[in-house]
């Protein structure tokens, strides 16, 4: 239902969005016009190519002199060049105008994009996106710098052949008219078909597509779990889908191919035989008049075939920029570019959680939040803990302020999250994720991503308070190693270690940790945990604990379990409740770990 709305809502935008890709090109519109300009002279100057053609005919059939008939070639010669000078003015200035717009069209997507809400990146799968975004500009470039004048010369070359086609011979201009419309309608009732399949077909390369990027981005569970064979047959079947289609659509195309060639070499068959009539009668003045006729007559059939094409390229772009345009009126968060708080910007530490409720925009009927309610003091250490699914994580997404929340409030020191801006709030926020994302960059690059301003010096510093300077200094090019691409070649713990010297670059005055020591053997697990120790000092930090004996130490352990806040209190506290949710966990873990 909603998508039906939105789409009628689309359709009602449109003229809008044609207007917005005119925008673009509007601060290069002199460069633009003089492209057109070009584009205009050089149509024109072909449009005398086969009234040159008639003459020089003519003047050797009439037994002239060769100088006359190497006047109208030097004539022809320079109309060549003429058009090959003007074509080219025309191309650079088109492509240069193309380039400029696409450009800042592409900045401002990805600009726009990567402000957009967490909730916009939940409804879209990335990889779709990111190839929707690079076919849509590639496409839109292509339509700029060369379809568009196609088109136009073709409209052109038609326009003014079919004026002088008129002027030669109205006869056989008429019979012309009968003949080509034939061809036309031909060829568009078998595109139509042909587009349609081509169209089935590319869907099934886009799934296996989507196959292949996903077995390759997943390509360690694929081989753990010896699924490569179940994979090729998977990617088989759509790639011979695929194929299919194509070779069912390539028997249209032959169809196709063999009536135009049979028709448009019949066309000129006829043309001529007709003009021939025409000569002999005396109704046609001239041999070479026959010549340009046919020459114009072939003029008409190759624009009206390249319109044909030029035009469903140009209605593929129009769809191209309505993708684009879509993602340009999605609602940004708005952030600004903060190089660092004002004085009364700074948070003092202290987070209040009144009564939150929320519910995530995708599943909009699961309440994962309802009614929690906590507070937290200036530099304590929290303990989130819980069942798993409990809402831990989706707390974190709320004080980073990726969502709001339906009901209820958040407070940093007083001040509503709602009234602070964003970039002010995740400024001070350090979040190290479980699942560490390191860019396939250097390890400074990896450790700098907290605060790109900082020095060498301040990098290695942060490196050596989060025990990553050892095992740094132990690769050949140290500090400057490649990590690969989400830095797989670095071990889980080297990853967190990396994380947490970022964390400490950016020196946050909040931190949320949503740890992960349970991946770790015992000697990362100590490495990892001082270096949190050190990152934990002075700043308030939550912790969103899995494992239960690293949040013993926490001033206050909040329990959250359907939704709300279950029981608070410190280890013994939450100990000594009979039946408690704590306490069966802590019993749960022991069993787990006696077990192992
Ligand atoms: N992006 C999302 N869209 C929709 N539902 C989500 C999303 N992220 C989490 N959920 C759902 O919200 C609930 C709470 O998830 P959350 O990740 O906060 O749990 P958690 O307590 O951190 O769990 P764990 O200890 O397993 O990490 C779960 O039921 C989960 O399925």
């Amino acid at each position: 239902m909603q998508t039906d709305t939105s789409s009628t809502q689309m359709v009602k935008r449109r003229p809008g969005k044609m207007f917005r890709l005119y925008s673009y090109i509007k601060p290069y519109w002199l460069s633009f016009t003089a492209g057109m300009l070009f584009l205009v002279l050089s149509s024109l100057a072909g449009l005398t190519i086969p009234y040159l053609l008639g003459q020089l005919v003519d003047h050797g059939a009439k037994d002239h002199l060769p100088e006359a008939i190497n006047r109208v070639g030097l004539l022809l010669l320079a109309v060549l060049s003429g058009q090959a000078v003007l074509s080219f003015f025309r191309v650079t200035l088109f492509v240069n105008v193309t380039e400029r717009t696409l450009s800042a069209l592409r900045q401002d997507v990805y600009n726009h994009l990567i402000r957009l809400p967490m909730s916009f990146f939940m409804r879209r799968k990335i990889g779709e996106l990111n190839s929707h975004i690079s076919a849509d500009i590639s496409l839109l470039q292509e339509t700029l710098a060369t379809t568009l004048a196609e088109f136009i010369r073709n409209a052109i070359t038609f326009a003014g052949a079919f004026a002088l086609l008129l002027t030669t011979s109205l006869k056989l201009a008429l019979f012309i008219l009968l003949v080509f419309p034939l061809i036309l309608g031909t060829g568009l009732l078998f595109g139509k078909y042909i587009r349609k399949f081509s169209g089935d077909a590319q869907g099934k390369i886009a799934e296996a597509n989507n196959i292949l990027e996903e077995t390759l981005q997943g390509i360690l569970s694929v081989k753990a779990f010896a699924n490569e064979f179940f994979e090729m047959k998977r990617y088989r079947k759509k790639v011979m889908e695929g194929a299919d289609i194509g070779i069912k659509n390539g028997k249209y195309k032959g169809v196709l191919t063999s009536m135009l060639l049979f028709l448009s070499f019949g066309a000129i068959v006829i043309v001529i035989w007709k003009g021939a009539l025409l000569v002999a009668t005396g109704e046609m003045k001239s041999a070479g008049a026959l010549i340009s006729f046919v020459v114009y007559a072939a003029f008409i059939g190759g624009s009206i075939t390249e319109l044909a094409e030029t035009y469903t390229h140009m209605q593929k772009s129009l769809g191209a920029t309505r993708h684009l345009f879509e993602i340009l009126e999605e609602e940004p968060e708005p952030l600004t570019d903060t190089a660092g708080v004002v004085p009364q910007q700074v948070l003092d530490g202290m987070i209040l959680f009144n009564n939150v409720s929320f519910c995530y925009p995708t599943r909009p009927d699961q309440q994962v939040l309802s009614g929690a309610s906590f507070s937290v003091d200036a530099n304590q250490k929290i303990a989130l803990v819980g069942h798993s699914g409990a809402g831990k994580s989706t707390i974190a997404a709320l004080l980073l302020r990726l969502y709001d929340p339906l009901n209820g409030n958040i407070y940093f020191g007083g001040r509503n999250i709602r009234n602070m801006s964003y970039s002010e709030l995740r400024s001070q926020i350090a979040l190290v994720p479980q699942d560490v994302f390191l860019f396939a960059a250097s390890i400074r690059d990896n450790i700098a991503y907290g605060n790109p301003a900082a020095t060498d010096d301040e990098i290695i510093a942060a490196a050596r308070r989060a025990n990553a300077w050892d095992f740094i200094q132990y690769f050949h090019q140290g500090i400057d190693t490649m990590v690969g691409d989400r830095g797989v070649q670095l071990s889980g713990g080297q990853r967190q270690r990396i994380a947490i010297a970022r964390a400490l670059l950016k020196n946050p005055r909040i931190l949320i940790l949503d740890e992960a020591t349970s991946a770790l053997d015992s000697e990362s697990e100590l490495l990892v945990q001082s270096a949190l120790d050190h990152l934990m000092q002075g700043r308030t930090s939550i912790i969103i604990a899995h494992r239960l004996s690293t949040v013993r130490e926490a001033d206050k352990i909040i329990v959250i379990d359907k939704g709300k806040v279950a029981e608070e209190g410190t280890h013994h506290q939450l100990l000594g409740i009979e039946g408690g949710i704590y306490r069966s966990l802590i019993a749960l873990q022991t069993v787990k770990e006696e077990v192992v």
